[in-house]
């Protein structure tokens, strides 16, 4: 499966409207993958809050239209990276927005969308204005016959959710992220453990640039079910290409099956 990780930089003085024109030509550009993938909240950004409600929109919105015009194009699995959701009612919380990811199929048709779980924030930004996620949601890789999870950056610390999503039956982790540079080792950590622990194929795609007073991290990754760095960015914007034998991730758990050891 060939993979085309978007790493988008941006910074807070371009318009909406101008980002989301520039991601789609970067996904048109990708004609020949299988799949392609933003980052979380490249549109609205991810760390000024103030822009979150007037960019919020419905799944059936712009970047949706834009996104999957774009996958029907090049005919590829497009992850679009996550929106500010406009929820149709307000939920438990009371909260009428969600950072929900999107996924478009090779047709156009919007196949998967997750809401993420945990809020990053600790008590500001989406703790605050955002209603959680509660569902493990997967999707499957065309014509590969593997199965991909969706979480989102700050998920990416809580392990128990990437065992549910191995007992969803993934074995590829779709990660965006809005990931600042303080942390970035974190992240690259992180992501490395989530494939070894769970012998998964990791597709993280981070942002890069400048914005809301945040240095993005960069540092997105192709990292195999044994935790080998397949390819990763630098810290500013730039696109991985990388043709990833998914049929390693069943021989790796054969020939090493400490899932199998599970006990909890
Ligand atoms: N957008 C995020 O979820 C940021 C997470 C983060 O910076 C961290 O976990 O560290």
């Amino acid at each position: 499966m060939k993979v085309a990780v978007i790493q988008l930089a941006y910074d807070d003085a371009e318009p909406l409207a101008t980002r989301r024109e520039r991601a789609a030509d970067l996904v048109r550009a990708q004609r020949g993958h299988d799949l392609v993938i933003l980052p979380e909240l490249w549109g609205p950004t991810g760390f000024d809050y103030s822009r979150w409600e007037a960019s919020a929109e419905p799944l059936d919105g712009p970047t949706i239209a834009a996104l999957s015009a774009a996958a029907t194009e090049i005919e590829a699995l497009v992850h679009c990276g996550s929106i500010v959701e406009r929820l149709t009612e307000p939920g438990v919380e009371g909260r009428t927005l969600c950072n929900t990811s999107l996924v478009a199929s090779p047709t156009g048709e919007l196949v998967a969308v997750y809401r993420k779980i945990h809020r990053f924030g600790f008590g500001a930004g989406e703790p605050k204005l955002m209603e959680a996620g509660d569902q493990i949601v997967t999707v499957g890789l065309p014509t590969t016959g593997h199965t991909a999870a969706l979480s989102t950056c700050y998920d990416l610390r809580f392990p128990e959710l990437y065992r549910r999503q191995v007992d969803a039956g993934a074995d590829v982790f779709l990660i965006p992220a809005a990931w600042p540079m303080p942390r970035v080792e974190h992240w690259r950590v992180l992501a490395r453990a989530r494939a070894i622990e769970n012998q998964c194929v990791v597709i993280t795609c981070n942002t890069a640039g400048t914005h809301g007073g945040y240095q993005m991290g960069g540092a997105s990754a192709v990292i195999s079910a044994k935790g080998e760095v397949l390819a990763e960015a630098g810290p500013a914007q730039e696109v991985l290409s990388v043709d990833i034998d998914l049929g390693e991730i069943g021989q790796w758990r054969a020939n090493f099956p400490v899932l199998a050891d599970r006990r909890l």
